[in-house]
Formats: C-alpha cells, sequence, structure tokens
C-alpha cells in the first residue's frame, strides 16, 4: 500500500532529538536521518508542513539562562526554533528539497515572515513549509505552535514525532511501568495530566478537531507508516 491517507500534515519534529547522542546542537547524521524520512514522505505527494522545536540549542544555553525573565528565555527558545529551522531547509536544499522558512518574529534579513496565504501557495507549489519562532510568543511551546499552524493551513493531523513511541499512561522515561494507548480522546489525555504534550496544545486541536498522532522520531520508517495509516504510535482524538 503507498497510498497516503492524508492529503496535508502539519509535521511537529522535536527539538532536543535533533542533538542526537551530542550533549546539545544540531547533529549532523541526525539530522540528515529526519530529512530522508521526510523526504520519502513528501515523494508520496503529501503536502508536508514542519514546526520543529529549540530544546537542542536552548539546552545548551540553559545553564547561562538560570534566573533569567521568563519571557526573555522563551524568545531565546524562539530564536532556537529558527536556527534550527534554517538547518533543516538547508539540509534540505542538499538532497534536492524545496522548503521554505517562515518566522513568527519579524528577522527579515534572515527569513521570511509568516503570511498565511503565501504558506498556503507555497504547499499547493509542493514546497516544504518550515515554520519558525513558534507562535512568536512566550509562554507557549511549540507543540502549541504546531497545533495552531496545523489549524490555519487545514493538516488535517499533527504528527508529533518525538523520542518516546507513543503516548503512555504515566511518562515512559520515569515510570517503567507505564503502557502505551492505541488511540486516546483528548479529554483523557488532559485530565490525566499526560504530560507528552502541553495541555494548551491538546486544547487547540481538540476544539478544532484535529487530531494527533504521537510516534517515535527515532524508529526507522515510523514517519512513512504514519503517513500511510498504517499502526503506529497513539492518536489523539476528540
Ligand atoms: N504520558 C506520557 N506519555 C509519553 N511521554 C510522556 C508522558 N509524560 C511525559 N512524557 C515525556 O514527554 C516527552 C515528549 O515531550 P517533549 O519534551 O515536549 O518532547 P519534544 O522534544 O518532542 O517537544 C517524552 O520524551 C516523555 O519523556
Ligand atoms: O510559541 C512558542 C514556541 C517556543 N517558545 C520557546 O522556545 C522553546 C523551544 O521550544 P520547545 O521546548 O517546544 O522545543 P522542543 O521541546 O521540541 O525541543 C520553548 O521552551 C520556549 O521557551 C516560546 O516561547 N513560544
Amino acid at each position: 500500500m503507498t497510498t497516503p491517507a492524508y492529503k496535508r500534515v502539519l509535521l511537529k519534529l522535536s527539538g532536543e532529538a535533533l542533538m542526537g547522542d551530542d550533549p546539545y546542537g544540531i547533529n549532523r547524521a541526525t539530522i540528515e536521518r529526519m530529512v530522508a524520512d521526510v523526504s520519502e514522505v513528501a515523494k508520496l505527494g503529501v503536502e508536508l508542513a514542519i514546526v520543529i522545536g529549540g530544546g537542542n540549542i536552548f539546552r545548551g544555553v540553559a545553564p547561562g539562562a538560570q534566573g533569567m525573565d521568563r519571557a526573555t528565555a522563551d524568545y531565546m527558545g524562539m530564536l532556537a526554533t529558527v536556527m534550527n529551522s534554517l538547518a533543516l531547509a538547508d539540509a534540505m536544499r542538499q538532497v534536492g528539497i524545496t522548503a521554505r522558512v517562515m518566522s513568527a518574529i519579524a528577522i527579515e534579513q534572515v527569513v521570511e515572515p509568516y503570511v498565511r496565504p503565501k504558506a498556503l501557495q507555497y504547499l499547493e507549489e509542493g514546497k516544504i513549509v518550515i515554520f519558525a519562532a513558534g507562535t512568536g510568543n512566550p509562554f507557549f511551546t511549540t507543540d502549541t505552535a504546531a497545533a495552531l499552524r496545523g489549524s490555519e493551513i487545514g493538516a488535517e493531523i499533527v504528527l508529533k514525532a518525538t523520542k518516546v513511541d507513543g503516548v503512555y499512561s504515566a511518562d515512559p522515561n520515569k515510570d517503567p511501568d507505564a503502557t502505551r494507548y492505541a488511540t486516546i480522546t483528548f479529554d483523557e489525555a488532559i485530565s490525566k495530566h499526560l504530560q507528552v504534550m502541553d495541555a494548551t496544545a491538546f486544547a487547540l486541536c481538540r476544539d478544532q478537531k484535529l487530531p494527533i498522532k504521537v510516534f517515535s522520531i527515532v524508529k526507522p520508517g515510523a514517519l512513512k507508516r504514519v503517513v500511510l495509516g498504517e499502526d503506529e504510535g497513539t492518536l489523539v482524538h476528540v
């Protein structure tokens, strides 16, 4: 089966996963592998928009940010996502994929600003759009940015590629007895305080009836399996 289950998706890539086994920063082999996964899916004809996090860079500067004003630290985090977006777009360029980076905060000499109709146009042209700088607001996360942009562009689903292979009854990195859900409702995920995504992102997707698939960013072929509608990860639904 090679028919994709979706026409347009919003892919959220973990920033933290970009560092691979390094203590922080962008691991070359890791970003190349992510691009290879994305490329496979793009070849299926799926329109792809991407939101990438910033945890890999921000973790590196975090010791110096201790005691910092929260909003200022968050702006630094947003700038980290801009760096990751540029690195991702360039890694795509190197393998012949056309990507456009659009930023939620104005830094016009570096990347073009986010303009919704322009983003829609790029997607229709088959280009990959990378949304940088999260929502552009402090006190939010890139997961919420994924929910927001996913809603704006009319994506059929938000695909959260992260370090775990789905939503568990508790944080699997802390609780060895945690069990994975095949599917879970937004209300359940919110009421059980499952931390795999923040409540703002869950609530926005719930209100917009935009399902989320949580799956592993490290498992080979997982993204393609998800896009083909195969049994992979956890579906969060209304
Ligand atoms: N109930 C849960 N199910 C799955 N993962 C969970 C859960 N609770 C907490 N987590 C943690 O959430 C992490 C993923 O969320 P997050 O830190 O936002 O990652 P990302 O870098 O993808 O944005 C996982 O690595 C896992 O340790
Ligand atoms: O709309 C947003 C998106 C991100 N951030 C900041 O950017 C950081 C990096 O994003 P995130 O932690 O979501 O990335 P990931 O977990 O994927 O590495 C966050 O911690 C926030 O400090 C923010 O302030 N507003």
